[in-house]
């Protein structure tokens, strides 16, 4: 671990004169780190501050850790600021794995300190072992992005950065400087126990790596770090691309053009749909993987107009020609029935406004499916505003027989989540008088002249 130094500066991990906040467990990892920094104090000038948590596991036995930590630290004349936390009560309570609350709990007090000593870096004890194990397991569990590039060694946390010097070590390495330097880390036995899946991972599938390549460890920093720069330029490229096919992006709701995505090259469109995902969820949920993607290309590459998915947490994925929404919105019916009266404007839920006007001497704008005109004499009163019914049938201006509402929507390939809030003006008599930017029927007022008549108006409020 002589170049220590030499990679910290190769890396840019922090500057001369830099406050940097070291999480020490009181194990063998997070023990040398806090040695070899310790090391570089006075040469780089360096404000060291320890940080340790008593997760309050193991009774008397973690409190002896914690014991142990601040004392190291007082010999070496480093402040410690070591907090006891109930993480099993912690965990009841927001019904968390004791695993997750305890790194809720860690994250939250590393941050105080940070501020406490206004530090903008935390320097934690992962290492090369961790990286193989977390890579692997990630592929393994199907992952995507930047998350196959394991553990990074300088991230963005909090005002600052989390940053891991030891990643380019082993285990064995570490151990061995620890015996060297006669330190006398404190192991955990609960390790062991906790993740069940990265000990199996520990315990079959690195002794065989190693075997295969004794520097093993430098080959997943070398592909951790390489994906992670390539990823990061084209999630780049793909954010300029994504811009192009986007027509709505709400809290919880985003839409896309399919065209327009279909056209993007393969690598982006996945990288896309992966943006749309961690924007709608903010934090991806464990159980979404490559699978979910792959169905989504498959659902908008098909010739089949429309199609949806159910995603983890009530995400809905609904395709519908020309168009791919992903809501966490319901879309239950939203069914309405209003009185429409002359003059006046009527605000609908699907945020359009019809007004109407009493006008004498119109004309009748034929080509445009946005207006309407009714001879004020001869129609039922009143005019009705509602949402579709099963069976709706209309009789289109110049042609013989009823047409069905529900084709004409298919016809006009309007999206389905819409057409259940679209209006249909009807008059007294219950006749389908106009579907508002679509067709006409063949009751609109024939010739113009004198008289008084209702001219309706279709138009984005
Ligand atoms: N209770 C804690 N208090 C302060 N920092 C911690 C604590 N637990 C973990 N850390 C920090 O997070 C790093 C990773 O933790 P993890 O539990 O994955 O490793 P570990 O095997 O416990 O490491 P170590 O050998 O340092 O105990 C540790 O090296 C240390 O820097």
């Amino acid at each position: 671990m002589k170049n220590f130094s030499a990679l910290i500066q190769k890396h840019q991990l922090f500057e001369k004169g830099s406050a940097i906040v070291i999480g020490v467990s009181g194990g063998p990892d997070s023990l040398a780190l806090l040695h070899l920094l310790n090391n570089m104090r006075e040469t780089w000038q360096l404000k060291l501050i320890v940080v340790h948590v008593d997760h309050m596991f193991r009774g008397e036995q973690s409190e002896a850790e914690m014991n142990f930590v601040l004392s190291y630290c007082r010999d070496l004349d480093i402040i410690c600021e070591a907090k006891q936390i109930d993480v099993t009560e912690y965990a009841r309570r927001h019904q968390l794995s004791s695993q997750v609350a305890g790194r809720e709990c860690r994250y939250q007090f590393f941050k105080e300190v940070l501020d406490k000593y206004q530090a903008h870096y935390l320097a934690l004890g992962h290492h090369g072992d961790d990286q193989i194990e977390t890579i692997l397991m990630r592929l393994v569990r199907g992952a995507t992005g930047t998350s196959l590039a394991g553990i990074q060694m300088k991230r963005k946390f909090h005002h600052g950065f989390i940053i891991r010097p030891l990643l380019p070590y082993t285990k064995e390495e570490i151990l061995n400087y620890c015996r060297k330097q006669q330190l006398l880390p404190r192991f955990d036995p609960s390790n062991e126990k906790t993740n069940y899946t990265r000990n199996r991972f520990r315990k079959y599938v690195l002794p065989f790596l190693k075997k295969e390549n004794p520097l093993v460890h430098e080959r997943f920093q070398h592909f951790s770090e390489t994906l992670l720069e390539d990823e990061t330029y084209l999630q780049e490229l793909t954010k300029k691309y994504l811009n192009t096919v986007l027509k709505r992006k709400e809290k919880s709701k985003v839409e896309i053009e399919i065209n327009g995505f279909l056209e993007l090259p393969m690598p982006l469109q996945r990288r896309a749909i992966q943006l749309i995902l961690n924007y709608l969820y903010g934090t991806i949920p464990a159980s979404l993987s490559s699978i979910h993607i792959e169905n989504l290309l498959t659902l908008l590459s098909q010739n089949h107009p429309s199609g949806s998915l159910d995603y983890p947490n009530g995400l809905k994925v609904i395709k519908s020609y020309q168009n791919c929404l992903f809501t966490f919105e319901q879309e239950e019916v939203k069914a309405y029935y209003y009185e429409l009266d002359f003059p006046s404007s009527l605000i609908l839920p699907n945020g359009y406004v019809i007004k109407s006007e009493l006008v004498r001497n119109a004309s009748i704008k034929r080509d445009r499916n946005e207006t309407f005109l009714l001879n004020m004499d001869s129609f039922d009163k009143p005019l009705i505003v509602r949402t579709r019914k099963p069976g709706d049938k209309i009789q289109l201006k110049g042609m013989i027989g009823r047409k069905k509402v529900k084709d004409i929507f298919i016809d006009e390939k309007i999206p389905i989540h819409n057409r259940s809030s679209w209006p249909i003006v009807l008059d007294g008599n219950g006749r389908i008088l106009w579907i508002p930017g679509l067709k006409k029927s063949m009751y609109e007022a024939e010739s113009t002249g004198n008289g008084v008549f209702v001219e309706l108006q279709y138009k984005e409020l």
